[in-house]
């Protein structure tokens, strides 16, 4: 089974990565023994994934990827963007859900999740692959699963918050679903050249 290293902090990324990936055996920083912080100050989604995968790799000598991701909200210009994980003062979900709330005050807002997927290789090569999930924010927290802002994030068609959905169900739709599954069918295009 091939293996890939992913460089994530985040317990429910894992968990939606290993789950979406079934076929790859994924080994996290825990396995590795990397306990250091990796400062995320891109610009970009795909400026940051990078950042984490080359960190990794580079620490361990493997092919390693990792997941940027975020929310933006249209009427908030695309706020948090980036700055999703570190929106609020307090930098916890429950006060970054809070932070759009209030800046929304009371407004429904289109809005959507963007997973970008690096992979990085010992032999220099860098490639990023791009989810979105499109959605409303609706004023009120629904649901108890996933994580981050899923409580906000109404999809119309499924008349349902993330937050509202099964593991399954979200990992079926979910921006990281396609980041994910564009990033797997490049490696498998990749491996049958070879
Ligand atoms: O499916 C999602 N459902 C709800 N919220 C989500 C989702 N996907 C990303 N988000 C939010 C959580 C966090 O506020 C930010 C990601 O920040 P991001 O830096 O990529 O991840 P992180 O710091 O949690 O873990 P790590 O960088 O170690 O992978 O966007
Ligand atoms: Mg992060």
């Amino acid at each position: 089974m091939k293996e890939l290293i992913l460089a994530s902090n985040n317990a429910h990324k894992v968990e939606e990565i290993k789950s979406i990936l079934s076929d790859y055996n994924i080994l996290t920083l825990k396995d590795i023994n990397f306990t250091d912080e990796i400062i995320e100050d891109g610009l970009t989604f795909e400026e940051n994934a990078l950042i984490k995968a080359r960190t990794i790799s580079k620490y361990s000598g493997k092919t390693a990827i990792a997941d940027d991701s975020g929310l933006s909200v249209e009427l908030l210009e695309g706020r948090p963007g980036v700055y999703s994980a570190r929106y609020s003062k307090e930098q916890t979900d429950a006060k970054n859900i809070e932070k759009v709330l209030s800046e929304l005050d009371g407004k429904k807002s289109k809005a959507k999740f963007v997973s970008v997927i690096a992979l990085v290789k010992p032999d220099g090569t860098e490639l990023t692959f791009r989810g979105e999930c499109h959605g409303e924010i609706i004023s009120e927290q629904r649901g108890n699963n996933g994580f981050g802002y899923d409580p906000i994030f109404y999809v119309p068609s499924l008349e349902k918050t993330f937050a509202e959905l099964s593991s399954d169900e979200k990992n079926s739709i979910s921006h990281r679903k396609e980041s994910l599954e564009k990033f797997s069918k490049f490696l498998k295009e990749e491996n049958n050249e070879n």
